[in-house]
């Protein structure tokens, strides 16, 4: 058991015990507030270059199995528990927690109150942080890693189905987004994030999906234009990153959230229903009320009821819709499954509307 501590550039110092293998890692310390669903977050690449802070108490007592993963390796720069089970228990396990880590050379610390970082964070807003050995390490050095190219596919995957053909670009996108698809019985064709128009136009597609991925949705502006284009071209659906990117190629804006949203309770409210979704989220930005009231082709579909933030858009004549929050769950609740229902139905409408043009 090695002494660790985890470091906040705010200068607070929590005591604790080192997990994993890794010794040393800075990043951006984020909360999830979700009671179960470790090992999807964990494996979540939207978490990459972040410091995961659960604040559930006990992680670990079901173990990792090998049928939640939300991608092949864990992009994360650590997590910090209050407890962690180093004998968990579950007929589908097949490492600890602490394997993963290891297997990952992510690092790791617990036996720290963590409800004391979350209010730290809630209090100063979004803080980098520092697993260390050396508690007087207090320099922060910035970090301007661009994920995205770290977490996309480097290559073209293709998954054949009966249904409609749909391209996920994928900027980090979790498993559960191709499962879902796949579920609905789509032919899926997985492209790297900056696949370009020309090379989407040849495979041919009946619908895009935009994934979810690390970072500031900022980082990728110089793929707008072409984002534009392609959502102009076929029905499409974008899920957190990949909502922020359809506003923003169509005159929207992002900002940043002062400490973000996630977990697994967060209540939306659907506008042209009135009724209330609990949904899981995993984000730090959040595109702008103002510019999408303003914008005269889109109009919001969802908003969170804590904070009122804008939680989906949608195109006002074309099959262009969005959500900043996760229907394909995982961790967390399926009560928004349906948005994948109404992406498959506006690809069939959306044949007729194209064609109309
Ligand atoms: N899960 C996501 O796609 C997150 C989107 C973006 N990186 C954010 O933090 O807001």
């Amino acid at each position: 058991m090695q002494k660790g501590y985890l470091l906040l550039e705010t200068g607070h110092v929590f005591e604790g015990t080192l997990l994993g293998n890794s010794l040393e890692s800075t990043g951006e310390v984020v909360f999830n507030t979700s009671m179960t669903g470790y090992q999807e977050i964990m494996s979540d690449p939207s978490y990459a270059g972040q410091i995961i802070v659960f604040c559930y108490p006990l992680v670990g007592n079901y173990g990792i199995n090998e049928a939640d993963f939300e991608s092949n390796k864990l992009y994360i720069r650590g997590i910090v528990t209050g407890e962690i089970c180093v004998n968990p228990q579950h007929f589908q396990m097949k490492e600890t927690t602490v394997d993963t880590l290891n297997r990952n050379g992510i690092n790791g610390l617990t036996g720290v109150d963590t409800r004391q970082i979350v209010k730290i964070i809630r209090k100063y807003g979004s803080v980098k942080g520092k697993i260390t050995t050396n508690p007087s390490n207090v320099s922060f050095n910035a970090d301007t890693t661009f994920f995205i190219d770290q977490v996309s596919t480097k290559s073209i995957q293709k998954y054949s189905n009966d249904g409609p053909h749909v391209v996920l670009i994928d900027y980090g996108s979790k498993k559960s987004i191709l499962r879902a698809l796949l579920n609905e019985n789509c032919k899926v064709t997985v492209v790297p994030y900056n696949t370009t128009l020309v090379e989407i136009q040849k495979l041919n597609p009946d619908g895009i999906v935009l994934s979810n991925g690390p970072g500031d949705p900022m980082a990728l502006s110089e793929y707008l234009k072409d984002i534009k284009l392609i959502t102009e071209m076929y029905p499409t659906l974008g899920i957190c990153l990949g909502h922020q990117l359809i506003a923003l190629a169509h005159g929207g804006k992002t900002t940043k959230l002062p400490f973000g949203h996630r977990g697994g309770n967060h209540p939306v409210k659907e506008v042209e229903t009135g009724k209330v979704f609990i949904t899981s989220q995993n984000h730090g930005y959040v595109v702008d009320e103002k510019s999408i009231i303003n914008n005269q082709n889109f109009h919001i579909t969802y908003f969170n009821i804590n904070d009122r933030t804008v939680e989906g858009i949608r195109h006002k004549q074309l099959p262009i819709s969005s959500v900043q929050f996760h229907p394909e769950a995982n961790p967390g609740p399926q009560d928004t499954e349906h948005i994948f229902k109404k992406f498959i139905k506006n690809i069939h409408q959306g044949e007729l509307t194209y064609a109309a043009q």
